[in-house]
């Protein structure tokens, strides 16, 4: 608890410029949260009070009387103390309720954080402790009279309704505080790991000064049908950016050459191309699915038998090919894909995005990325949430440039469920970079051109990773 108020304090400090702070303390730990960091923003000379509601809990009440006796203000937390309160405060501090909250909110509070959510719009900044009050830690859906947040400071690990649906859209900008207990505790309390970019960086190869385009990764992008040639085009666009040395569109439609780079093979029909490249050289991975049409099941089929790195997207995504995978195949469901895969309504996917991504994993095995804001990837080691991204994704082309960066990064020697954790941030770096020029008119175009620029974000903020090419 030390450590949380801690970190609570050093997240008011960097946003009270000096004004007034009023804690709200629950009666729960999240309010013996509330008094701890209210203690350590005095020791640094701010300005703090607290309004408490009655507390039962050992350590909350040890904490408010380690509060009084450094002299700290303390009232019983009510309506009329609020309203009285909040007149000149910068910044509250909600320690009202956290992970101990059940639905629904009983109206006293109800009544105390619709107080706070009318002052905040018109005169100040809220900063939640763990989760905003009012939002229970693994649901996205927001109940009534859940509080608004700008910061949000959570404990051990990332909690789903910080991360999923309108709940998140409570919490505000989201860190993680590390408490002093034992990693395997951490472990244990952890959904999902939510990598950082330095994270990321450590995963992504490094090239010898020597290298070529076929140490770089060659790689085949298999899709596209008469109405649907763009999306194969986006996904070789997509690797190329994402760093791939050869990209060549296998495709029975006329595929646009979107980039002069691209190798485009236009096949007269199935069946026999695959017999044909069946004993031509394999290339080092390949997506498959993207605008394939009728024949995606067939033709995944026949790719994942031949057992090399894959990524399974779009229309290859069918319940018929669950079993026929292996290892080194990510799957890349959208939430209306995975509806399609699970045999369910997509809401079910979007109410609850780990336990959907871990029962994908279930079934299909390799490495599941399941789309979103954010996506989540699912591999045998557990789960893990990527940061960033933008808004403006939610168009057409975004899941093939997607595709095409995942099957370079696989192409390039990375392990499939480091490939589908470091693509996924690149995707959504790049989105954030596309989106600070284009808003919500970016386009799957724009998010590919940004690769680059994505990738050398990333690689700035940690360690170098892995040689890879000889
Ligand atoms: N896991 C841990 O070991 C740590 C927990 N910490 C804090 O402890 C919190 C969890 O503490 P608790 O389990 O005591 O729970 P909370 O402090 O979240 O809430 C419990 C209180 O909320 C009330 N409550 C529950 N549902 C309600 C509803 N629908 N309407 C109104 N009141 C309601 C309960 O009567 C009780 O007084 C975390 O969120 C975090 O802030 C931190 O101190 C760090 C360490």
């Amino acid at each position: 608890m030390e450590d949380a108020g801690r970190a609570v304090a050093d997240a008011v400090s960097a946003r009270a410029g000096g004004g007034r702070i009023l804690l709200l303390a629950g009666g729960g730990a999240n309010g013996g949260d509330a008094f701890v960091a209210a203690r350590h923003l005095m020791v640094r000379g701010m300005e703090a009070a607290v309004l408490a509601r009655p507390s039962t809990h050992p350590l909350t009440v040890l904490n408010r009387r380690r509060w009084r006796a450094v002299g700290g203000a303390v009232a019983a937390l009510g309506p009329a103390t609020l309203r009285r309160e909040l007149r000149g405060a910068a910044v509250v501090v909600d320690g009202l309720l956290g992970t101990g909250f059940t639905p629904p909110l009983r109206p006293a509070l109800a009544e105390l954080t619709g107080m706070v959510n009318a002052w905040r719009h018109a005169a100040g900044q809220v900063v939640s402790i763990d989760v905003p009050s009012g939002v229970h830690a693994t649901d996205a859906h927001v109940p009534d009279g859940a509080m608004q947040a700008d910061a949000t400071v959570t404990f051990m690990g990332i909690k789903p309704a910080l991360l999923f649906g309108p709940a998140a859209a409570l919490a505000g900008e989201v860190t993680v505080a590390p408490l002093s207990v034992m990693p395997a505790w951490i472990e244990q309390e952890a959904l999902a790991a939510w990598p950082t970019d330095a994270r990321v960086a450590a995963l992504l190869p490094r090239r010898h000064a020597d290298a070529h385009k076929g140490t770089a990764g060659r790689v085949w992008i298999v899709g596209g049908h008469p109405g649907t040639t763009g999306a194969p085009a986006l996904a070789g666009v997509g690797a190329l950016r994402a760093g791939a040395g050869l990209v060549t569109v296998h495709s029975t439609a006329d595929v646009p050459l979107i980039t002069a780079e691209l190798m485009v093979r236009r096949h007269a029909a199935w069946t026999p191309a695959l017999t044909r490249l069946r004993d031509a050289p394999r290339p080092d991975a390949v997506a498959v699915g993207m605008g394939l049409g009728p024949e995606a099941v067939a033709v995944t089929r026949e790719l994942l038998s031949w057992e090399i790195p894959a990524v399974v997207d779009a229309d290859a995504l069918q319940p018929d090919l669950a079993g026929a995978g292996h290892d080194r195949v990510i799957w890349t469901p959208h939430p209306g894909e995975a509806a399609r895969l699970l045999g369910c309504a997509t809401t079910e996917i979007t109410a609850d995005p780990l336990g959907i991504a871990r029962a994908l994993h279930d079934r299909l095995g390799g490495v599941v990325v399941l789309k979103g804001g954010p996506s989540v990837v699912a591999h045998a080691g557990g789960l893990s949430v990527a940061r960033g991204g933008h808004p403006g994704m939610a168009s057409a082309g975004m899941g093939d440039t997607l595709s095409g960066v995942l099957v370079a990064l696989l192409g390039q020697g990375m392990t499939a469920p480091d490939a589908a954790v470091a693509g996924v941030r690149l995707h959504a770096r790049a989105g954030e970079r596309a989106g600070a020029a284009h808003g919500y008119g970016l386009i799957a175009s724009d998010v590919a051109q940004e690769l680059g620029g994505a990738w050398m974000d990333v690689i700035r903020s940690g360690p170098a990773g892995p040689w890879y090419g000889r």
